[in-house]
């Protein structure tokens, strides 16, 4: 049988993800958190796990280059890619809102500044309410930008909302929920059909 491919998010779900996969018996002996290894092997049930960073497992999979993914629903939606999304496996929750301080109406500038991690989530949103935009890619910090006069907004995930909190801004509008995926690629989905489909069925048991 042939090793299957699965590209999963490094960060903060790997570990979660990790224990999802060997609670349905897909097991990866020598994962651990202090090594620096990218590849790992499930001999029995010949399985890739490869550790790939967040924002990069969508191309793995819309390319093939892996086979499946675990990734959240916000790289997912950054990247637009054209994957299967299959199965919510509800780690991760949190969700996208726009932010910025408290009584600044959003439609007062002629166009709106918006900072954030995810430029096409944002463009997207205030395009279709018909709000002109300029965006600004940042990497992290995001919500420094209003504070330091960098941009008027931000559009951030938001989960306990202490860091939204602790740099005095508030959530304008709260937009969609995100929690972690299971994506697969599209030609896969049906050349390793029986192999794929054997892994969403083992993951399914396992989220019941
Ligand atoms: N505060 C949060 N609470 C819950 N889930 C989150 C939170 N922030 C991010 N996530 C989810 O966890 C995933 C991984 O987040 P993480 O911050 O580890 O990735 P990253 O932003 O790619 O990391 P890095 O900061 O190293 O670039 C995100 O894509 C998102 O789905
Ligand atoms: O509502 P909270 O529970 O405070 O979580 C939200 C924060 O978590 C994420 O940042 P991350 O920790 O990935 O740091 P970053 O600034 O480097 O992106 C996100 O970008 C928010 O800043």
């Amino acid at each position: 049988m042939e090793f299957i491919t699965l590209a999963l998010a490094k960060g903060r779900t790997a570990k979660e993800s990790i224990n999802l996969l060997a609670k349905t018996g897909i097991y990866f002996a020598d994962v651990s958190n202090d090594s620096r290894k990218l590849v790992f092997h499930d001999s029995v049930n010949k399985v890739k796990l490869i550790f790939v960073k967040a924002v990069d497992v969508p191309t793995y999979v819309e390319k093939g280059a892996a086979d499946l993914g675990i990734v959240g629903k916000d790289n997912i939606m950054e990247a637009r890619a054209d994957v299967y999304e299959i199965l919510d496996l509800k780690l991760g929750q949190c969700k996208f809102a726009v932010a910025g301080f408290n009584g600044d109406p959003l439609t007062k500038k002629k166009v709106l500044k918006v900072a954030s991690k995810y430029p096409t989530v944002a463009k997207n949103h205030f395009n279709q309410k018909g709000i002109p935009i300029d965006t600004i890619k940042l990497n992290g910090s995001v919500e420094l930008a209003p504070i330091i006069g960098l941009a008027d907004v931000i559009v951030d995930i938001v989960e306990s909302g202490n860091t939204i909190r602790e740099n005095g801004l508030s959530i304008l509008e709260e937009l969609d929920s995100i929690s972690t995926r299971l994506i697969v690629n599209k030609a896969s989905f049906t050349t390793k059909s029986e192999r794929v489909h054997a892994l969403i069925h083992t993951l399914q048991t396992g989220l019941e």
